[in-house]
């Protein structure tokens, strides 16, 4: 780790934001304006969940959209990936990175402070960190239903202080307006290729 090495990413774009603030939706628009040769969504909670599901008999392809079986396990996928990480702070942002050959990377689910310290030891100026946010209302409206232990915990508070973010996308459905902020951020990220 440390020192920019050949194949290191230009830019490495750390989404935060709370349930149902869209990260996943941003990650996309990022990609699609960018296109997939140049740059690839990365998810911390992939390899979460692939080994979660193995270990529980579970369908990881469930696990992996906006989906009520997701719900039903994200409080022991918490706690089962809490106690991972504790074995290994780095081991699902070691895994998430194999194999992303693209220059610029967004890494859709970041939610804790050793999440964002990997990273930077990892690969320096090329992170920018990136807070979606959308209002309570917004979230609603995406189905967001306050869940005690999950939204006042870790995995959904973690970043709330301790990072001072290079970029905050509003993401409240406006669509021209999201738009926008995107094509703002992606000036910094095309200068950086
Ligand atoms: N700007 C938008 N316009 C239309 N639909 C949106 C927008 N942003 C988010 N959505 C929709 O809201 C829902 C939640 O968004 P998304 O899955 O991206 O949120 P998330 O922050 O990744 O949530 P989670 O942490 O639960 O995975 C999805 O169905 C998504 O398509
Ligand atoms: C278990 C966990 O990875 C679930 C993430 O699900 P999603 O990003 O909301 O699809 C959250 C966490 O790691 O704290």
């Amino acid at each position: 780790m440390g020192g920019a090495g050949m194949g290191d990413p230009r830019a490495v774009l750390l989404l935060s934001g709370k349930r149902k603030s869209g990260k996943d939706f941003v990650a996309a628009e990022i990609q699609k304006r960018l296109g997939s040769d140049v740059c690839t969504v990365l998810r911390l909670s992939g390899p979460l969940k692939e080994r979660y599901a193995q270990e529980h008999g579970l369908d990881f392809q469930r696990l992996l959209d906006a989906s009520a079986y997701k719900e039903q396990y994200r409080q022991d996928m918490i706690r089962w990936g809490e106690e991972k990480r504790r074995a290994d702070p780095g081991f699902f942002c070691r895994t998430a990175v194999q194999g992303a050959a693209q220059p610029v990377w967004v890494v859709s689910d970041t939610r804790r402070l050793s999440d964002v310290e990997w990273f930077r030891d990892a690969y320096g100026d090329a992170v920018l960190t990136v807070r979606v946010t959308a209002t309570e209302e917004t979230r609603r409206r995406r189905s967001w239903v306050f869940v005690a232990g999950v939204d006042d915990a870790e995995s959904e508070c973690g970043l709330d202080q301790g990072v001072t973010f290079d970029w905050v996308i509003t993401n409240d459905g406006d669509g021209a307006a999201l738009g926008a902020q995107l094509e703002a951020l992606l000036q910094d990220v095309r200068s950086r290729l």
